[in-house]
C-alpha cells in the first residue's frame, strides 16, 4: 500500500508574512492524517514555515538545490543547507527549471543523488510538451527523462524517491489532463521503473501535477496508479489545499 503523497509547490509566491498567513489557515483545519502532506516553500520562508509545522504531520520541502555540498556557485544553496534547515522533500527537475534554468537530465539526475545521500527525499518531475504529445512521442520523452534521471541510483533508494508526472501543456492552464491519460502515464513510468528495478515498481510513488483543484483531485486520486498530486495554484488558496488534502 503506496501512502498518498500531495505537495504544493508555492513557485515564486509569498513573502515570509503570506506564508505564514497561509500555513495558519492551512492549520486551523483538520488534516487527513492518511495523506502525506508537503509544503513546497521558497528558500527565504523554509525556516519559519518549518517552525509553523511543528507538532503537525505537514512536511517541508523546497523546490530546487544545487548537487554539491558547498564552493563558488554564486546564488545556489546547497543539499547541506537544505538538510540544516529540516527540509524532508526537495522538488527536482521541475519543467520551468528544465525550460527557464538550464536544468538538464544529467544535472537532474546529480541533485538526486546529492538528495539522497543527504536524507532529503527528491520529487523527480518529467513530463512532455504538448508539441510532443501532438507527436505522439509522450511516451519516448517521459522513458527518456526516466532513464537519465535514474541513472546510477540503486534500488534500496526507491523507497525514499516520488516522480512527479507533469504534463506541461496542463500546467497553470487549467486543462488538466483527463484522468485516464494521467494513469495511462503512470501506468508506462511504473512499467519503466519495472524494467529497470523490477517489483520495486510498486513501492514508488508516482503524482501527478497540472491544474490540480478540488473539483478533480477525486477523480485522479481513484486511479488504480495515482498516488498523489503536485499542486501549484491551487496550493496557495488554503481552503484549496486543505480540500485537497481531504479529498
Ligand atoms: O507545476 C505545477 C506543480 O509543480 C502545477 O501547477 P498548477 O497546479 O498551477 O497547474
Amino acid at each position: 500500500m503506496r501512502t498518498p503523497i500531495i505537495a504544493g509547490n508555492w513557485k515564486m509566491n509569498n513573502t515570509i508574512s503570506e506564508g505564514l498567513q497561509l500555513v495558519g489557515g492551512i492549520k486551523s483545519h483538520n488534516l487527513n492524517q492518511d495523506v502525506e502532506a508537503v509544503l513546497c516553500v521558497p528558500f527565504t520562508i523554509i525556516q519559519d514555515v518549518k517552525k509553523a509545522v511543528e507538532n503537525t504531520n505537514i512536511k517541508l520541502g523546497a523546490q530546487n538545490m544545487h548537487w554539491e555540498e558547498n564552493g563558488a556557485f554564486t546564488g545556489e544553496i546547497s543539499p547541506k543547507m537544505l538538510k540544516e534547515l529540516g527540509v524532508d522533500y526537495v522538488i527536482i527537475g521541475h519543467s520551468e527549471r528544465r525550460q527557464y534554468f538550464n536544468e538538464t537530465d544529467i544535472t537532474v539526475n546529480k541533485k538526486i543523488k546529492a538528495a539522497i545521500s543527504h536524507d532529503i527525499k527528491p520529487i523527480v518531475c518529467v513530463g512532455e510538451t504538448l508539441e510532443e504529445r501532438e507527436a505522439n512521442i509522450e511516451k519516448d520523452v517521459v522513458k527518456s527523462q526516466i532513464l537519465k534521471a535514474f541513472e546510477g541510483i540503486e534500488e534500496k533508494d526507491l523507497d525514499n524517491i516520488v516522480i512527479a508526472y507533469e504534463p506541461i501543456w496542463a500546467i497553470g492552464t487549467g486543462k488538466t489532463a483527463s484522468s485516464d491519460d494521467a494513469n495511462d502515464m503512470i501506468l508506462f513510468i511504473r512499467e519503466t521503473i519495472g524494467e529497470k528495478y523490477g517489483e520495486k515498481k510498486n513501492v514508488i510513488r508516482i503524482q501527478y501535477g497540472g491544474s490540480v483543484k478540488p473539483s478533480n483531485i477525486k477523480e485522479l486520486m481513484d486511479k488504480s496508479e495515482i498516488d498523489g498530486a503536485l499542486v501549484g495554484g491551487a496550493s496557495l488558496v488554503a481552503q484549496d489545499f486543505v480540500d485537497l488534502i481531504n479529498f
